[in-house]
């Protein structure tokens, strides 16, 4: 069954630049996909559509094998959760921002599963009742993620999500991230500028580049990159720009 799917995808920018068009992809089993591509192809608009919050110029995507348009914009963030690069704390403390699914679904708040996110997360020692704005960028992403698996999505959308972290707290990101995965089946989507990120955490590789996307096993993507758009890719590191 079809967990998210985009079909034809086009998307167009105001001055008449194409990013991406009839880009295709389906996410059939519960998995971790990198999505990569040279900076500026669209990775993050790409990310921003499948989390519904821009529109696409041509093109649909569905979740649960249904369309965009029969879903409540909220419904659909709820099961595929978007977890953005410059993490948003709500006003108030840190235990406000991750009850904040419990409170706007009248569901009791998990404080046990709170607590294992938190400290799977690296922020265990952390006062939940320190205001959410004195945090660090890198703990505010860590606290925007154990938020946005409070609402157990089917999916998360992540937009270089550990890219505020050190080393240590970027591994243990990844290692909840699995987690989330192997116990709850949660399909990850990862935008990330890091190869040797998308080389530990991707089943698949979506590749963005010259307007169209490229999908494939990760492993047959970095044993044999499936054009030369990747192969140059793969070669600077992964990091430098192409011109559009
Ligand atoms: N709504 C918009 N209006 C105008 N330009 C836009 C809009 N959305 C995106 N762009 C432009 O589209 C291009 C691709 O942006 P996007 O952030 O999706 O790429 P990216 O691959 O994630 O880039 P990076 O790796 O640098 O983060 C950029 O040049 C950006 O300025």
């Amino acid at each position: 069954m079809s967990i998210l799917s985009f079909t034809a995808l086009t998307k167009s920018l105001p001055g008449g630049r194409t990013l991406f068009a009839d880009v295709s992809a389906d996410i059939e089993e519960p998995q971790s996909v990198a999505l990569l591509a040279p900076s500026g192809q669209g990775k993050s608009t790409l990310l921003r559509l499948l989390a519904l919050l821009d529109e696409p110029s041509g093109g649909e995507v569905r979740l649960d094998g249904k369309p965009a348009a029969v879903w409540h914009p909220q419904a659909w963030r709820r099961r595929a959760a978007y977890v953005a690069q410059q993490a948003v704390m709500l006003p108030g403390t840190i235990a406000h921002n991750v009850g904040a699914f419990s409170r706007l679904h009248g569901a009791p708040f998990d404080r046990d599963r709170a607590a294992k996110l938190m400290d799977a997360a690296g922020l265990a020692a952390t006062d939940w009742e320190k205001d959410a704005a004195e945090l660090s960028g890198g703990e505010k992403q860590r606290v925007a993620l154990v938020r946005s698996l409070m609402a157990r999505p089917a999916v998360l959308l992540l937009d270089e999500a550990t890219a505020s972290l050190d080393e240590h707290s970027k591994l243990a990101v990844e290692g909840l991230l699995a987690d989330a995965l192997a116990a709850e089946r949660t399909t990850l989507v990862w935008v990330t500028h890091d190869l040797e990120q998308a080389r530990r955490v991707g089943s698949r590789v979506w590749f963005l580049a010259g307007g169209g996307l490229a999908d494939s096993e990760a492993e047959a993507f970095f044993r044999e990159p499936p054009s030369e758009a990747a192969e140059r890719f793969l070669k600077r590191g992964g990091t430098e720009a192409v011109p559009p």
